[in-house]
C-alpha cells in the first residue's frame, strides 16, 4: 500500500454543499449535517471510503482510462476527491489504481493538494479493486497503516457529483440496516432478450430501480462478505449490495439518489459532466476582504446575503486565496475598506493569472472600494473611476472580467445621504441628509 502525500486533516471546504436549497431549508439541511459531522468527530475513526479507479473506460472509447480525462483541465477523479474531502467526517480516503497509472495518481494528488488519501493497488475487475481498498482498512492486515472503520461508503471514481447529504444518508443507512446504497428511476425498459435475440421477457419498468453509488456498509459486513465470495463474484459481479446480502446475509436499505449520481461512462457524459462543472462554478463566489477585522464583520454579514442566491460563499482575508484558486472558484469580490487604492484587487488578479485559471473559461472580479463622501474631493472620484476602466482593459485581455464598485459613505453615522445628479452641470454635486427610517 502506498501513502499519498501527508497533509492535514482538516476539509478542504468545510460544511455541505446545497445545491438546490435555499433559505430556510438550507439552513436546516446545513445544521443536521454539522450536528452529523460533530459525532462523527468524536469517533475519529467511524467512517473512511474506498474509491475503485482501476478501470480502463473501454466504453469511453479514448486511449486515457475515463478517470484521468481533463475537464476543464483538471482531471475527472480530482473532482471526485474533492467532493469527498469536503466532507470533514470521511477519515480516509482509499483510492484503487492500477500498477501503470500509480505515478500519475501521485501528481494529481499533489498537483490539486489532496488530504487524506491513501493508494493501493487495483484489481483487474471492480471487484478486486474495491477488496485491495477494503484490505488496507482492515486490522487482520500486515504493514497496516489505517484504523479499520465502523462505517465504509464505496463510491466509483468516476461519480464526481456526490454531495454531503446523500453520503450522510447511506452512512446513517448502514449503521442502522448494516448497509446501504443509492438508487434511482430506471430511465429505460429492461428486457430479457432470448438466444436468437427475440424478446424473451420484460420487466415492470415501476418496480425496479437503478443501482448507484455511493453505498455505505459496516465495515465487517462488507469485509466478510468479499472474504467469502467466490472467483467468479470477483470476476463478474457488478453489485456490492448483493454480496452483502449473499454472504452476510443483509439486506441493504436504499436511497433516492440525485439524478448527478450517475456514472460518466461514455464520451458524451464527459460534455454533461462539464457542464454541470460550469453551473457549479457559476454558483461559487470568494468574498476577499482587506482585512482579517473586516473579514469578520462586514464579510460575514455579505456571506449571509449571498448565500440566500448562490449554493457556495466562501469569505476570506486572503491568506487561504491560493487553495480557492486552486479549487476553481471562479468569481470574486474583492473589497476593499481600509484603502482607496488598488493593490489587493491586483495581488488577486496576479493570483488567478498564475493559476491559468481563465485559460479556458471567464474569472469575473468585481472590486468594491469604499470613499468617505465628505473628504474625497470630486476630482479624485473622477479619478478612480478612470483608473478601474484602465484596469479592467487590461484584464480583459487574460479572460479577467474586472468590474469596479465605488461606494461613497458619509462618515456621520447617524445621516445617510442621498446623491442628486445636477444634470445641467452633468456633475453629482448636491447632498440631502436623511433620518435612517427604524
Ligand atoms: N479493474 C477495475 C475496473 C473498474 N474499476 C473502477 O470501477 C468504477 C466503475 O467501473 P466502470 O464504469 O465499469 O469503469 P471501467 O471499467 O473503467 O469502464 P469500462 O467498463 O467502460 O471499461 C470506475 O471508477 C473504475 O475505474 C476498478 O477500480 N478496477
Ligand atoms: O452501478 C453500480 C452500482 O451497483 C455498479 O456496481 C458499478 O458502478 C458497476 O460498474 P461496472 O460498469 O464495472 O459494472
Amino acid at each position: 500500500m502506498e501513502l499519498g502525500p501527508p497533509g492535514g486533516s482538516g476539509p478542504a471546504e468545510p460544511g455541505p454543499r446545497l445545491r438546490g436549497l435555499r433559505g430556510a431549508d438550507a439552513a436546516a439541511s446545513a445544521s443536521s449535517l454539522s450536528r452529523f459531522g460533530a459525532e462523527a468527530g468524536c469517533r475519529a475513526s467511524a467512517v473512511a471510503a474506498v474509491l475503485p479507479a482501476g478501470g480502463s473506460g473501454e466504453r469511453m472509447g479514448v486511449p486515457t482510462p475515463k478517470q484521468f480525462c481533463p475537464i476543464l483541465e483538471r482531471p475527472l477523479i480530482s473532482y471526485t476527491l474533492q467532493a469527498l474531502e469536503r466532507v470533514s467526517w470521511i477519515k480516509d480516503i482509499i483510492v484503487a489504481v492500477t500498477r501503470e497509472n500509480m505515478e500519475t495518481m501521485k501528481g494529481i494528488i499533489q498537483r490539486y493538494q489532496h488530504k487524506r488519501i491513501s493508494l493501493v493497488e487495483a484489481g483487474v475487475t471492480r471487484h478486486r479493486s474495491i477488496f485491495n481498498g477494503l484490505k488496507a482498512l482492515a486490522e487482520d492486515q500486515p504493514n497496516c497503516r489505517l484504523s479499520k472503520p465502523e462505517v465504509v461508503i464505496i463510491h466509483d471514481a468516476v461519480r464526481p457529483f456526490v454531495e454531503e447529504d446523500v453520503l450522510l444518508k447511506v452512512v446513517t443507512a448502514a449503521q442502522e440496516h448494516g448497509a446501504s446504497g443509492a438508487i434511482r428511476p430506471l430511465v429505460s425498459t429492461v428486457i430479457s432478450p432470448s438466444a436468437d435475440s427475440c424478446l424473451d421477457h420484460s420487466l415492470e419498468r415501476a418496480r425496479y430501480r437503478a443501482s448507484e453509488m455511493p453505498q455505505a456498509f459496516l465495515f465487517d459486513v462488507i469485509y466478510d462478505a468479499y472474504q467469502q465470495c467466490s472467483d467468479y463474484d470477483l470476476e463478474f459481479g457488478t453489485e456490492c449490495l448483493h454480496l452483502a446480502l449473499k454472504y452476510s446475509h443483509i439486506k441493504a436499505k436504499l436511497v433516492e439518489g440525485s439524478p448527478d449520481l450517475w456514472k460518466v461512462t461514455y464520451k458524451r457524459d464527459l460534455y454533461a459532466a462539464e457542464s454541470i462543472i460550469k453551473e457549479r462554478i457559476s454558483q461559487k463566489v470568494c468574498v476577499v476582504m482587506d482585512t482579517k477585522e473586516d473579514e469578520e464583520h462586514v464579510g460575514h454579514c455579505l456571506e449571509e446575503m449571498l448565500k440566500t442566491e448562490l449554493n457556495h460563499v466562501k469569505v476570506t482575508s486572503g491568506q487561504d486565496l491560493q487553495q480557492i484558486i486552486l479549487e476553481q472558484c471562479y468569481n470574486f469580490v474583492c473589497v476593499n475598506v481600509m484603502t482607496s487604492d488598488f493593490e489587493e484587487t491586483q495581488r488577486l488578479l496576479n493570483m488567478v493569472e498564475e493559476s491559468n485559471l481563465s485559460i479556458l473559461y471567464p474569472v469575473v472580479v468585481i472590486s468594491v472600494h469604499f470613499l468617505d463622501y465628505e473628504s474625497v474631493p470630486l476630482g479624485q472620484k473622477m479619478e478612480k473611476v478612470m483608473q478601474i476602466r484602465e484596469f479592467a482593459k487590461e484584464a480583459k485581455k487574460r479572460n479577467i472580467l474586472l468590474s469596479g464598485l465605488l461606494i461613497y459613505f458619509p462618515q456621520s453615522p447617524v445621516s445617510i445621504y442621498v446623491t442628486v445628479p445636477d444634470w445641467k452641470n452633468g456633475l453629482v454635486e448636491e447632498e440631502e441628509p436623511l433620518q435612517p427610517s427604524a
